[in-house]
């Protein structure tokens, strides 16, 4: 039987005694692409947090479980965490920034990367720079000669060379312009495709989720309320997600 990529089952997430995330279970097939959204503050960023072992007191994991690739997670030591962040799970944020080192060139970051996955070095950097279409000489430049887009596009050349099992993008197209989002989405589908890693994708819009994904986890107020196919989420009988289609529909119409 293959496993699945990650199984979350009836996971609860407290700071102190107040539950912020209250019985979440859902899982992803191995290569399988899902959104997750819902409005600001339902907990979708808590959750990513949660996946990659990167709640910090007094946030904590009270119940429930986390499997990546078959191997539970929960109640695991930052050590074990460290080790599957990277090739088992891979998170993209909404600011690059805070995932590049800034005084280390590009070349060097992603060399590190090759490294780890054992591929070999410069090969491996100039095939990822041409599918998340990055002009070559950027593994010259240190972070901060890059733009914001440019900066996720390094991250999803990153992604490509560790080949995770899961990548999980956090908001990854917030604040850039539509051309920019185009060629983030793009570059996330070609990671996708190239690597086979199951994609969870958190947004609040609808528009950008149906890119990549095919299927929606919609939140709300901390708990998971519809798990359906995107094109069915209109005559959904949750409120939240038909109001999630009905402003991607009307976005589209105005655009
Ligand atoms: N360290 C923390 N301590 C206490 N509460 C927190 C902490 N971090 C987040 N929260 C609360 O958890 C809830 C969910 O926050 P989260 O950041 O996951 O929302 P979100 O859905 O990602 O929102 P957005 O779309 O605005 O990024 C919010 O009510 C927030 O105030």
């Amino acid at each position: 039987m293959v496993n699945n990529a990650l199984s979350v089952r009836n996971l609860t997430v407290c700071a102190g005694s107040e539950p912020l995330l209250r019985q979440l279970d859902f899982h992803l097939a191995p290569a399988e692409r899902v959104g997750l959204l819902g409005t600001s503050g339902c907990g979708k960023s808590l959750t990513a947090a949660a996946l990659c072992g990167l709640l910090r007191p007094p946030l904590r994991v009270t119940t429930g479980s986390i499997q990546i690739d078959g191997q539970e997670m929960t109640g695991r030591a930052p050590a074990a965490w460290r080790q599957i962040r990277g090739q088992g799970v891979f998170q993209i944020f909404q600011s690059p920034s805070t995932a590049l080192t800034p005084g280390r060139r590009i070349r060097h970051q992603l060399a590190e990367a090759a490294q780890r996955a054992g591929a070999d070095s410069p090969p491996a950097i100039a095939n990822a720079l041409d599918a998340v279409a990055l002009d070559r000489r950027v593994a010259d430049f240190f972070p901060y000669q890059l733009s914001g887009g440019m900066k996720q596009r390094v991250l999803i050349a990153m992604a490509l060379i560790l080949r995770p099992r899961i990548l999980i993008a956090d908001e990854p197209t917030t604040g850039l312009d539509v051309l920019t989002e185009g060629e983030i989405l793009q570059a996330l589908n070609t990671m996708a495709d190239e690597t086979g890693a199951a994609v969870l994708f958190i947004s609040h819009d609808l528009r950008a989720v149906k890119v990549v994904a095919q299927r929606a986890l919609v939140m709300q107020q901390g708990q998971l309320v519809e798990d359906a196919p995107i094109a069915t989420l209109g005559g959904s009988r949750v409120p939240a997600a038909r109001a999630l289609a009905q402003a991607a529909q009307a976005l589209e119409t105005i655009c």
